[in-house]
């Protein structure tokens, strides 16, 4: 498949400028180049968790198999209900869960049932234990209006219906859809491959865990966050550690990298700095544009993809700061390798919340700044920011449990003003 080059993309962009690239036409230019992967295997259902859905999983049965009760009680045939009065009914049989009874019924009978016991034949009502009485040895009564007919019965295939989809290729498999794959008898799912993700940090600032930290050097923060948000979405990751800003090192890594894995995420080396090979290196193995983003943290960015031995690979030059590298790895690296993966997934909801304080805020630029989301004591959502937001603080991003996305043309916030949120976490 012929693929665009990336100023091929950018052409069909009106007023492209990379040097003040806004948010939403980097993430347009990205969901154009980037294509996914077409490789898929076949995984036992405990495996599949986490994992991509190849293709649409079409029920072959109803789930559940036939009509059942919903409650332990009696079933009965509901026109038998009287409506003024209590109906009195002669218990002829039981129905267990996994036994059914499968006797006739008449109007003024009816069967013991327990929850998910098949419904006997003509029986369409289900009153629960607690809402009768003994009438005689062999009777219940039971109060007029306490059911109407059809109530706690479950319908044969009401959850899942034969030859209707189940799960949508593309999903990214939840626990709740594992189960579902069980209820239907599927031992096996075919899921997407898994993306080989490589990444590195650059800068000889960098010092790794275990080395000494010598005057004016910081140990490699990136490695970890990208670690964390690669291992997260799912991907295989290859660890490559800090590589040297050095050109023969440089080349090295990124051939490494791009003959064995679909993207490679780098971090630093992609401002102006004199020191920088980086660049050099990525413009020199592929199809590599440098922007600057309006936005803030994260505004020196490099996208693309590089080619070396005849495998290529798409890159995300993300910038040094370990605030923002995580930033553009949340709002512009994590939509690519979804797709790349051949996810289907909605965009990610921002909610409006009470801002607990003034916010400064310049026009002209998308600002994440990050923050904590909390239920004020009226119940509704109020935010605040999480100190000084540096975009090399990070534990401005380790306290926050959200953040706050205030819009390219957005000014200062007031306290009081609704602000958009984006809540890092959800149920497990
Ligand atoms: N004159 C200009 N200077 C800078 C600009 C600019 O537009 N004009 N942009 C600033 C912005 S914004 C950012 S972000 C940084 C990005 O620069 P680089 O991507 O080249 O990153 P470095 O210079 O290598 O590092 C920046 C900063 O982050 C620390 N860092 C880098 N990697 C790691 C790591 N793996 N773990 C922990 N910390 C890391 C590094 O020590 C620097 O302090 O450029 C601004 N400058
Ligand atoms: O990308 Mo930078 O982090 O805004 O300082």
């Amino acid at each position: 498949m012929n693929h665009p080059t990336l100023s091929e993309v950018v052409s069909c962009l009106s007023g492209y400028d990379p040097d003040a690239l806004p948010v939403e036409q980097a993430q347009q230019i990205i969901r154009t180049y980037v294509a996914p992967l077409h490789a898929v295997e076949k995984v036992a259902i405990r495996s599949a968790l986490g994992r991509v859905l190849a293709s649409d999983i079409v029920s072959t049965i109803n789930v559940p198999a036939h009509d059942n009760s919903a409650m332990d009680g009696y079933a009965f045939i509901g026109a038998a209900l009287k409506a003024d009065e209590p109906t009195a009914l002669r218990v002829v049989g039981t129905s267990y869960a996994g036994r059914a009874y499968d006797g006739p019924v008449a109007a003024d009978e009816c069967v013991r049932i327990m929850t998910g016991a098949v419904m006997p034949a003509g029986c369409d009502t289900v009153v629960p234990q607690e809402f009768t009485s003994q009438a005689d040895t062999h009777g219940v009564m039971l109060p007029p209006g306490v059911v109407r007919t059809g109530d706690n019965r479950r319908l044969a295939g009401e959850d899942l219906a034969a030859g209707q989809p189940a799960l949508a290729k593309g999903k990214i498999l939840r626990p709740a859809d594992l189960g579902l794959l069980a209820s239907l008898g599927v031992a096996e799912v075919p899921v997407q491959r898994r993306l080989r993700v490589a990444f590195f940090s650059t800068g000889d600032e960098l010092r790794s865990i275990g080395e000494p930290l010598d005057e004016g050097c910081v140990y490699d923060s990136n490695r970890y966050t990208l670690y964390g948000m690669l291992t997260r979405l799912g991907c295989d990751i290859i660890d490559m550690g800090v590589v040297k800003d050095d050109p023969a090192a440089l080349e090295a890594a990124f051939r490494s990298a791009c003959e064995n894995a679909d993207a490679i995420i780098t971090s630093g080396g992609v401002s102006v700095g004199a020191a920088d090979y980086t660049k050099q290196m990525m413009a020199q193995l592929g199809d590599v544009t440098f922007w600057k983003i309006g936005m803030r943290p994260g505004r020196p960015m490099a996208f693309g993809k590089i080619a070396s031995a005849g495998h290529s690979a798409y890159l995300f030059g993300l910038p040094g700061n370990p605030v923002a590298v995580m930033v553009t790895f949340y709002f512009f690296a994590r939509e690519a390798l979804l797709h790349m993966m051949g996810a289907q997934v909605p965009p990610l909801p921002l909610l409006p919340a009470r801002s607990e304080a003034p916010i400064r805020k310049k026009p002209g630029r998308t600002e994440y700044q990050r923050g904590i989301l909390s239920v004020a004591a009226d119940g509704s959502r109020q935010v605040r920011i999480t100190g000084a937001q540096g975009s090399g603080i990070l534990r401005s991003m380790s306290e926050a449990n959200c953040m706050v996305v205030l819009g390219h043309d957005q000014g200062n916030v007031q306290a009081g003003d609704l602000v958009d949120v984006l809540v890092f976490e959800g149920l497990v």
